[in-house]
């Protein structure tokens, strides 16, 4: 049983002293949204979850329905069918949106305003205790310090999408929704955006992030939900989705005994002194390091070890074009 559900249970059965036990509720709940556009259907049966602090990538090709269920998860569009919990409240409910942050796929701000007025804005639509110095922070943090007190009609698209992700940050969410934050930034920026995106997580904030950039998805991301034709069409950790296949390790020294406790792990082959183990898919983490003590004991030099696993690329493309049945 998932240790939150174990806690769910424990909380539940230790009487009303165990609340405090309680797992918090997840960042987002939803369970099978569905939305029709006239005949088409542009979101069928869609169901996952955000954990508290956990970064998740929706991943999928264009028309997939993404932008529709971020826009049913924050109550921006009206589901057909299904529910959703932020936080722990129905999406019904605005209160449920209070501590979340949002940077819309296609935005626009005042831009008879400065940027620094923009978020003086929104904090106040937030109704949140954000102090001047905080809120410089914000838009330090986005790169945009130099122009806090220029117009923003006078912005270009990527500064304007930096002001989106400073709007999204400066309430202090516990839930950040962004949608293709980077599609306006340069290389700089998206490395900005993906240090955002860690330091959130890293402070417990949970993150969903639409992205095309695959790349940037797997650097950051706990999980992926891959959306095709308004369905999940696989979903799960980076680990689940891409497994770990193999493991290549440079030896020096391995003789007819090292190379018995090899196959002990999986089918060997070599190349010169670089050794590849075909690991078996239910491999629980222990077949690697246990493998390399082994082979440090048998007296091996091990120069280097390297696990090998498809790209998270290779897999979304799999997926989409059915070669693989989804985990
Ligand atoms: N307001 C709307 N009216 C009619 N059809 C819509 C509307 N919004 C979305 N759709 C349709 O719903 C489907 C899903 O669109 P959505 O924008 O959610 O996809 P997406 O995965 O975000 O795509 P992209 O990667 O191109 O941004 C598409 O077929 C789109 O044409």
């Amino acid at each position: 049983m998932p240790s939150a559900e174990a806690a769910t249970v424990r909380g539940v059965t230790s009487g009303a002293d165990g609340l405090a036990d309680l797992p918090p509720s997840p960042a987002v709940w939803c369970s099978g949204l569905r939305k029709r556009y006239g005949r088409r259907t542009a979101v069928d049966d869609v169901s996952f979850t955000v954990g508290r602090g956990e970064v998740v990538g929706l991943l999928g090709p264009n028309g997939a329905g993404k932008t529709s269920v971020i826009k049913m998860l924050l109550g921006l569009v009206r589901p057909d069918a299904g529910e959703v919990l932020l936080l722990g409240r129905p999406a019904t409910d605005p209160r449920s949106r209070i501590a979340v942050g949002y940077l819309p796929e296609l935005f626009r701000y005042q831009p008879w305003l400065s940027a620094a007025e923009v978020l003086d804005l929104h904090v106040t639509l937030a109704g949140a205790d954000v102090d001047a110095a905080e809120r410089r922070e914000c838009l330090a943090l986005v790169g945009l310090t130099e122009r806090a007190g220029d117009r923003v009609g006078g912005f270009s698209k990527g500064m304007q999408q930096r002001l989106g992700l400073a709007v999204a940050l400066v309430a202090r969410p516990e839930l950040v929704v962004l949608d293709e934050p980077t599609s306006a930034l340069d290389p700089l920026g998206r490395v900005d955006v993906r240090d955002i995106v860690l330091s959130l997580k890293s402070r417990g904030v949970a993150v969903l992030l639409n992205s095309h950039l695959i790349g940037e998805v797997e650097r950051v991301c706990d999980r992926v939900v891959i959306l095709d034709g308004g369905r999940v069409a696989a979903s799960g950790t980076l680990a689940e989705l891409l497994g770990q296949r193999e493991v290549r390790l440079r030896l020096a020294g391995a003789d007819g005994q090292a190379e018995d406790r090899m196959r002990a792990a999986g089918a060997l082959t070599r190349s010169g002194d670089w050794f590849t183990v075909q690991l078996s898919s239910d491999d629980d983490g222990v077949t690697v390091p246990d493998l390399v003590r082994d082979l440090v004991a048998l007296g091996v030099r091990v120069h280097a070890v390297e696990p090998v696993r498809i790209s998270l690329e290779e897999r979304l493309l799999a997926v989409l074009r059915h070669e693989e049945p989804a985990p």
